[in-house]
């Protein structure tokens, strides 16, 4: 019997935290043309609900589909059956059904992507890459160029390279600009495709504290990550995409 019914005073439950990201029962199929259209059953009735502080990380054999639902989630797929929900702007956004307008205004303010490759502007020096998802949300050009240098000075950037374009860097170095950049608006809600992937040990450790700071500031995070010790810094649960063909 609860504390409540038996008569005393029960403390007051803290309410549940109300999920920022919801996915129902989603189907995706890939039709390959090139075959005589045959079709490639995807994703199977995937469900899913993420809340603020939480990082669900995708798990599964290679090709389950991790990747597809990322980008069901980030709207670059609109899913044949099912559903993609996105808090934005204090409201549900139904990704199935939103403008392409919606559609930027929702990456721009509230969901982040980040993934493992830098696509930038030839000829655009890195700190300014890093700053200009700041300036794009109204930030202050001082305070988005504050921001920008705080993250690259926390990666480890060699501050000779921030006034470079990219296009030069290595992979680990192209990459922690990537993470700088996708950090740096600190959207409440993060898709992250193995942000790891190309960094050594310490560079890692690196990424795994802003990933946790960002948990810790309340944003709600999906991603893959191979590296076993990643995931398991930074993952509050798993969803086995492979799992009974993704029933979740
Ligand atoms: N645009 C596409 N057209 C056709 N098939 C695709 C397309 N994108 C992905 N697939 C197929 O869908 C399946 C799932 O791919 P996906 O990239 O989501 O897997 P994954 O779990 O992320 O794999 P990995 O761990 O190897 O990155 C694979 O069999 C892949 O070949």
């Amino acid at each position: 019997m609860s504390k409540a019914r038996s008569g005393t005073t029960a403390a007051a439950e803290p309410a549940p935290e109300q999920p920022v990201v919801s996915v129902g029962n989603l189907h995706k199929t890939f039709t390959l043309h090139l075959q005589g259209g045959l079709e490639l059953p995807v994703l199977r009735g995937v469900a899913l609900d993420v809340v603020p502080g939480e990082c669900v990380a995708l798990t599964g054999p290679s090709g389950c589909g991790k990747s597809t639902l990322l980008r069901c989630l980030y709207g670059n797929y609109l899913p044949p059956a099912g559903s993609v929900h996105v808090r934005h702007r204090g409201e549900w956004l139904d990704l199935g059904a939103a403008s392409p307008r919606q559609v930027v205004d929702l990456r721009r303010h509230t969901l982040g992507h980040v993934t493992q490759f830098l696509r930038a502007v030839p000829r655009v020096p890195a700190i300014e890459l890093v700053a200009e998802p700041l300036l794009r949300t109204g930030h202050a050009p001082e305070a988005a160029r504050a921001r920008a240098e705080a993250l690259l000075e926390q990666l480890h950037l060699p501050r000779r390279l921030w006034s470079l374009p990219p296009a030069t860097f290595s992979g680990g170095e192209q990459q922690r600009v990537n993470i700088a950049r996708g950090f740096a608006a600190g959207h409440p809600v993060l898709l992250l495709d193995e942000p790891t992937a190309s960094l050594d040990a310490a560079n890692r450790e690196r990424v795994i504290e802003l990933i946790r700071a960002a948990l810790e500031g309340g944003a709600a995070i999906v991603g893959i990550f191979h590296d076993e010790s990643v995931r398991n810094a930074v993952a509050t649960r798993e969803l086995n995409l492979d799992a009974g063909r993704n029933a979740a």
